[in-house]
């Protein structure tokens, strides 16, 4: 049973008009400044972005997943490689989700009881079993740098007693992640849920952080519910959380759900929305979201964002940008990606500077006055 891995996070300073923090969190593979975006890393890649382009984007951390590299290519081979971070050439940390939202997203013909979770592959339709120890065993063979416990994530729609049920499991199986984890270096994050029950959420809050893990993340959030009910979540959770303890909420989220977050004292956040949306040709910028094929971008020489620094909005028109993602051009996506992560990673470094000058309130209401969102 291993204790935390103390010393490697610190706050260095806090808002005292919010509970925005600035941290320091401190890995193996380098020391992250939070609050932070992760870029979604799924397969061993951040779609459509090289190494190189990350740094050059600003990533500090990225993510990968459980569930899908123990299907392909399996984690043992990637151990036998070097571990992830050899195999994918990303020499920065790396956090892994744990499998337990995925198997229940993408798994087909799920079966979850005490032990775990029996599955189907998505890809080939063969039959797994993942389970608390499966799931550690997995991660610590990919060699991240934060992994995380494995989970339950309920159903938006699952009932209060189901809900209640769950998150008992979910206490039970980190208590196993705790026991199954072994790798020196490594930490071990847990996961809180309790779907939108503020009682709930406090119960699991309390199991959780008892147990005691290295950080503490918010599970069973943008699973389809409404803003309120999510920012009331991060809302009463928040003040109840280790202060002296990174904050991860998993899957969040938008820009405006970002700068709530931070807001209530999070620190770490993931979200496939900057990627995904980049790939369909929704581009964030300093005005709101646009979507680069409207007719309104036939003929705009102008940048993507004039506000924005980054490499394509310094070189490349609209109208570019827009005959690329209608050609169907590979270059669309990486264009596209690029820009929408730099926004975000800029976004956080900006909110960074907030909270050092102590105006991230004044921050919270001007970004707010600045997303017209036009969609165009
Ligand atoms: N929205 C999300 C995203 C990722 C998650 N990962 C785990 N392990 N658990 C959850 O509840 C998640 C929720």
């Amino acid at each position: 049973m291993r204790g935390r891995v103390s010393g490697t996070f610190s706050v260095i300073h806090r808002d005292a008009s919010c509970g925005a923090r600035l941290g320091s969190l401190k890995t193996p593979h380098g020391e992250i400044e939070t609050p932070i975006f992760m870029p979604v890393g799924t397969n061993a890649t951040v779609k459509a972005m090289t190494p190189e382009d990350l740094w050059a984007v600003h990533a500090q951390i990225i993510l990968a997943n459980t569930y899908h590299l123990y299907l392909r290519p399996g984690h043992r081979l990637v151990e036998s490689l070097g571990g992830l971070h050899r195999f994918m050439n990303w020499s920065g940390p790396i956090l892994t989700d744990s499998g337990g939202f995925q198997v229940f997203s993408l798994g087909e013909l799920r079966k979850i009881s005490e032990e775990g979770v029996k599955f189907q592959s998505h890809l080939d339709g063969s039959y797994h079993v993942l389970t608390p120890e499966l799931s550690i065993k997995i991660q610590e063979a990919l060699g991240a740098d934060i992994i995380m416990c494995f989970d339950e994530c309920p159903a938006a729609t699952a009932d209060y007693d189901y809900v209640s049920r769950s998150l008992e499991m979910t206490t039970r199986w980190a208590k196993r992640c705790k026991e199954a984890h072994s790798r020196e270096g490594q930490q071990l994050f847990g996961i809180i849920q309790g779907g939108m029950h503020h009682d709930l959420r406090a119960r699991s809050l309390n199991e959780i952080c008892a147990i005691g893990f290295d950080g503490y993340a918010l599970g069973g959030l943008s699973v389809g519910e409404e803003k309120e009910q999510m920012y009331g979540v991060m809302e009463s959770c928040a003040p109840l959380m280790p202060q002296d303890a990174p904050r991860y909420i998993m899957g969040i989220g938008a820009p405006e759900d970002l700068v709530e977050a931070v807001w209530h004292g999070f620190d770490m956040f993931d979200c496939v929305m900057p990627t995904r949306n980049a790939r369909n040709g929704m581009l964030f910028t300093s005005q709101g979201r646009i979507n680069i094929k409207a007719k309104a971008y036939e003929e705009d020489g102008g940048p993507l964002d004039p506000a924005c620094g980054c490499h394509v909005c310094r070189t490349y028109s609209r109208a570019y940008l827009r005959h690329l993602y209608r050609a169907g051009e590979i270059l669309a996506s990486q264009l596209n990606t690029y820009h929408n992560l730099y926004y975000y990673l800029d976004l956080m470094r900006r909110m960074r500077g907030a909270i050092r000058e102590n105006r991230f309130t004044e921050f919270r209401r001007d970004f707010y006055g600045s997303q017209t969102d036009n969609h165009v």
